[in-house]
């Protein structure tokens, strides 16, 4: 089937020359085609350019997108999206002047969210993790990874993964699983955290290894959490059964988190609310991509990322929306790409390089997404008609979304 789109007012994010990743100044440029026309063939990009080129195509459907934008979907690479209830109860006690640690502490937080998926069975958790799922892909997510972490036990991680793996089955878009067993130290581990670890490292991860149900290893890296010796001694064990890390570090404390994942290669390093110029300078030259979660930043009124200051230092950045019921109950990437305009003066160009091709590269997904290149899957959003791409994180708040493709169908 031979989809062909026209007049588009302009088709963003093309590159001929495919790229991995982008880093610092290179973030600026968002190269485009204005006034253009895009082929697809059935699930990939299969050529572009523009209209004055056109060249004599028999397709099966024409779309003439006038006055619209074309441009990848996004690519959240950090979500938590398979859960179950909510936590709206700890928001009006967050307002009501209790901090995130304090619930936490209190046995709320990840802990309740934990009982709540303890107590809810597989089905159920399934069509309550879809219908999100299904919620952001209208919003233009076109790619997503999700981790498990509200198991904390081995039946209640692998029930979570198994949500995962359904999902990738009956949904079109990629879907990359992690195991996040180390979210958390459950009541029961209180006074014996280490054991808690060794579970997750002698009991459970084996067990995901062997079911083949996660590809990345993740671990919330943080005071009152887990250790960055814990970091090392998971991320080795990981690393053996093939597991990649991607890792919650630097939110609330700096305590070396960056520095251990890049030491077991991390493919990325998320949160970094809280950066010391060290941290800062031990990501340069790295594969490690820093990734920001402005949303969460804005939920829990906690620091956003210093996303100026990496990017003019020369880092790469990948943006993400974090989605929780916890610390941010959203997954709405255009609202994630308006804050990193708005909170961590990125430019629209930059904010929208983060969200495309540098989340791909978070999943390993660079290759076949996160830009608009011959072959690649045709995974993108149709804007309505607006003024400029920069209108996108301008109205924040505005869906300026008409569709959105995915393996070159149309979303309903
Ligand atoms: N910080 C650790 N984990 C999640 C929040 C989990 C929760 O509060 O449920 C996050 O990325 O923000
Ligand atoms: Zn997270």
């Amino acid at each position: 089937m031979k989809q062909l789109f026209i007049n588009i007012k302009e088709l963003l994010q093309v590159r001929d020359e495919p790229v991995e990743k982008l880093s610092g100044a290179e973030m600026k440029e968002l190269p485009s085609l204005k006034n253009a026309w895009l082929l697809i063939e059935n699930d990939k990009i299969s050529d572009y350019g523009e209209m004055n080129s056109l060249p004599e195509i028999n397709a099966d459907k024409t779309i003439n997108a006038e006055g619209k934008i074309i441009l990848p979907s996004w690519c959240d690479s950090h979500t938590h999206i398979v859960y179950a209830g909510n936590r709206e109860q700890e928001f009006a006690d967050r307002i009501n002047g209790l901090s995130y640690e304090e619930i936490a502490k209190r046995g709320g937080g990840i802990l309740n969210s934990a009982k709540t998926l303890q107590e809810t069975s597989e089905d159920e958790v399934y069509e309550q993790s879809a219908k999100r799922l299904e919620e952001v892909m209208k919003l233009g997510t076109g790619a997503v990874e999700i981790k498990s972490g509200y198991g904390l036990t081995e039946e209640g991680e692998l029930k979570m993964l198994r949500v995962i793996k359904k999902l990738q089955q009956n949904y079109e878009l990629p879907i990359k699983a992690t195991f996040l067993g180390a979210h958390a130290i459950p009541k029961e581990y209180k006074e014996k955290p280490d054991a808690y670890l060794n579970l997750v490292i002698d009991q459970i991860l084996p067990k995901v290894a062997e079911e083949k149900l996660a590809e990345y290893i993740d671990i919330f890296c943080e005071k009152g959490y887990f250790s960055v010796d814990d970091t090392h001694k998971l991320l080795s064990a990981a690393t053996k059964f093939g597991l990649k890390p991607k890792i919650h570090v630097n939110q609330f404390n700096a305590i070396g988190g960056i520095q251990a994942g890049i030491e077991h290669d991390a493919l990325s390093v998320d949160h970094l609310e809280v950066m010391r110029p060290e941290d800062i300078e031990s990501l340069k030259g790295t594969n490690t991509m820093p990734v920001a979660l402005p949303s969460c930043s804005l939920f829990l009124s906690i620091p956003y990322t210093p996303g100026r200051e990496m990017l003019d230092a020369g880092l790469p950045l990948a943006l993400a929306t974090d989605f929780n019921p916890g610390s941010t109950p959203s997954g709405n990437m255009n609202l994630v790409v308006s804050l990193a305009c708005i909170k961590m003066k990125m430019t629209p160009e930059e904010a929208i390089n983060a969200a495309t091709i540098n989340g791909a590269y978070a999943m390993e997904l660079s290759e076949t997404h996160g830009s608009i290149t011959k072959g690649k899957k045709a995974n993108f959003i149709l804007t309505k008609e607006i003024p400029s791409y920069t209108f996108l994180p301008y109205a924040f708040g505005t869906n300026s979304i008409e569709s959105v493709f995915i393996n070159g169908k149309m979303l309903e």
